[in-house]
């Protein structure tokens, strides 16, 4: 046979592996393995046969035309507008959010090409508000999406994927969030927040400004440390890092220019596991199995109000099959509890460092108001409760993340169809600053919230802790933190800008990492008069 036979040959199994495999199902998982298959035969052909350069040549060049004559021709998303390249490739949006900030690529995007945005092979990015009824509401015919194997093969309840597995574990988790372990977990913040106050006294004395951002991250982990595992991070108390929550920082970058494309997240951690920030992320996933594991040989909790892990544990006692749901679980608290709200309370509070009056007006409310009461906090001050609701809206704890897939039916939003296996995104940073939902929508108007309603347009594009079987366990906790320690603060003391300074880093420097990461904050602290 000669090269030209060889040739077709290669051309012939390249057609055969995109239509009869590639083409049908997922294969992000899969991804390592056939990089690895695909080395080893061509290595092998390239030993045994003479001709293997030309069989190889026209299998490459046949599979990659197909895939882009199929992508860009017949593909079902084929009427969606969009950039070229995105229809071909996923990596050109891993190139685009390199550095960390998809939600100002999403943001440019909308301008050029509107609501419905064709923004990967088989991925429609929606900007419409109504999305998240949609995808999570009570009629979503959709599930989550690829991204959420992340973890694979571990498991957690934020990345279960399967309807009936999640609700499963949901159920189990729900247990440690009733009203009464509420109350309990609030009682556990306030020591945490006289630790706040020392950290900010001791720059008072020290004549500095005060790291507003750092501080709210270090409340935030010593606060999910606690509430998980009944350990503090101690980072309030050292008024330090602690190491591995740096190395989690470190890791967590990775999802900054890597969650667009999960097969290649899947193919970093099984080739290169042990490579740069890589490295960080399994030292990372060691350490809270460790705390899980110390966790479920001390048994017994550790006298103070119960931790969530005892919910946990519970059926872990019986049944240790459960017990690789653990690690998962364990990641999944300590990085969806305390990111997000260290993040609103950074915005927060640089929109009040920008807008003292709001600061005054809460401290009008929380006068005559026990400022330990969360429940009271909520019930009687409503510009409290709207400042958080705003801080919510311009920045949202989950920028662009939180992808679902659609199921055989796929699902119609705003009248547009959107057809069965396609991966839909809902920017939560852009739909919240969406001009036709929000009068003045980028300025940070908290009166629209109770006194001025008209001012909001259509709510439905405000869903800071998504919506559905899918929303936030946490919420009520988060919600709890905030006020108290918004409240805490604004009573003690005054803040203002360093001079030269105007904190705008927390949005020029914040970074999309599934959850989001504000830029610095630096305030001047100064004790209020009795
Ligand atoms: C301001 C603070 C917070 C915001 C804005 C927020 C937002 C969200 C959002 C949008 C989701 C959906 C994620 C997705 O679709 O993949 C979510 C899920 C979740 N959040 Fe929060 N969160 C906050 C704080 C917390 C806290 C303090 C906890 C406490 C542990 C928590 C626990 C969870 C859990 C367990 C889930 C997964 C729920 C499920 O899949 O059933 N969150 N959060």
């Amino acid at each position: 046979m000669g090269p030209f036979t060889y040739s077709a040959m290669g051309v012939a199994l390249g057609l055969a592996l995109h239509h009869g495999l590639l083409i049908h199902g997922e294969w992000h998982i899969r991804a390592p393995d056939l990089l690895i298959y695909h080395v080893v035969c061509f290595a092998s052909l390239l030993t045994l046969l003479e001709s293997a350069p030309s069989m190889i040549l026209g299998y490459i060049a046949s599979l990659f035309s197909s895939i882009i004559v199929y992508r860009v021709f017949f593909h079902r998303l084929r009427q969606f507008p969009g950039p070229k390249l995105a229809c071909v490739t996923k990596l050109w949006h891993a190139w685009h959010a390199r550095h960390r900030q998809n939600y100002l690529v999403l943001g440019k995007l909308h301008e050029t090409y509107g609501d419905f945005i064709r923004t990967g092979p088989s991925e429609v990015t929606v900007y419409h508000p109504d999305v998240f009824m949609a995808i999570d509401g009570p009629q979503g015919n959709c599930v989550k999406s690829d991204w959420y194997d992340l973890l694979h093969p571990k498991q957690s309840l934020v990345t279960a994927r399967k309807k009936e597995v999640h609700a499963g574990r949901r159920r189990q988790w729900n247990r440690g969030f009733t009203s009464q372990a509420l109350d309990q977990y609030q009682d556990r913040i306030l020591p945490l927040l006289d630790e706040l106050d020392g950290c900010i006294e001791a720059d008072i004395a020290a004549g500095r400004p005060s790291n507003a951002r750092n501080l709210f991250f270090w409340l935030g982990f010593d606060r999910m440390g606690d509430f998980i595992f009944s350990r503090t991070f101690n980072m309030l108390s050292r008024q330090e890092w602690h190491h591995i929550i740096l190395l989690l920082q470190r890791a967590l970058s990775l999802l900054g220019p890597l969650s667009p494309v999960p097969w290649l997240i899947h193919i970093a951690f099984k080739l290169l596991p042990r490579i740069w920030i890589l490295n960080d992320w399994f030292r990372m996933v060691a350490w809270c199995e460790s705390q899980m594991v110390n966790r479920l040989k001390t048994h017994a909790d550790t006298g103070k109000a119960r931790d969530v892990a005892h919910y946990l544990l519970e059926d872990v006692k019986e049944d240790y099959q459960q017990f690789p749901w653990l690690t998962g679980d364990g990641i999944l608290a300590i990085v969806a509890g305390s990111e997000p709200t260290a993040a609103v309370l950074t915005g927060l509070f640089y929109e009040l460092a920008k807008h003292p009056e709001h600061a005054e007006e809460i401290l009008r409310e929380i006068s005559c108001i026990d400022i330990h009461d969360s429940r009271a906090l909520a019930q009687r001050c409503p510009h409290l409760e709207a400042v958080i609701l705003e801080a919510l809206r311009l920045y949202p704890a989950l920028p662009t993340g939180g992808n679902r897939k659609t199921l055989e039916n796929g699902v119609v939003i705003g009248g547009r169809y959107i057809p069965p296996d396609t991966t839909i995104v809902a920017p939560r940073f852009c739909i919240s600053r969406r001009e036709d939902c929000f009068e003045k929508a980028l300025e940070f108007i908290p009166e629209r919230w109770y006194k001025h309603p008209e001012m909001v347009w259509n709510k439905a594009a405000f869903a800071p802790f998504g919506t559905g079987h899918h929303s936030c366990l946490g919420r009520a906790l988060a919600m709890n933190d905030m006020r108290l320690t918004t409240a805490r603060l604004i009573q003690k003391y005054t803040f203002t800008f360093p001079a030269g300074e105007n904190g705008d880093s927390v949005w020029k420097d914040l970074k999309d990492q599934f959850t989001s990461n504000p830029g610095c904050l630096r305030l001047v602290f100064e004790r209020r008069q009795a």
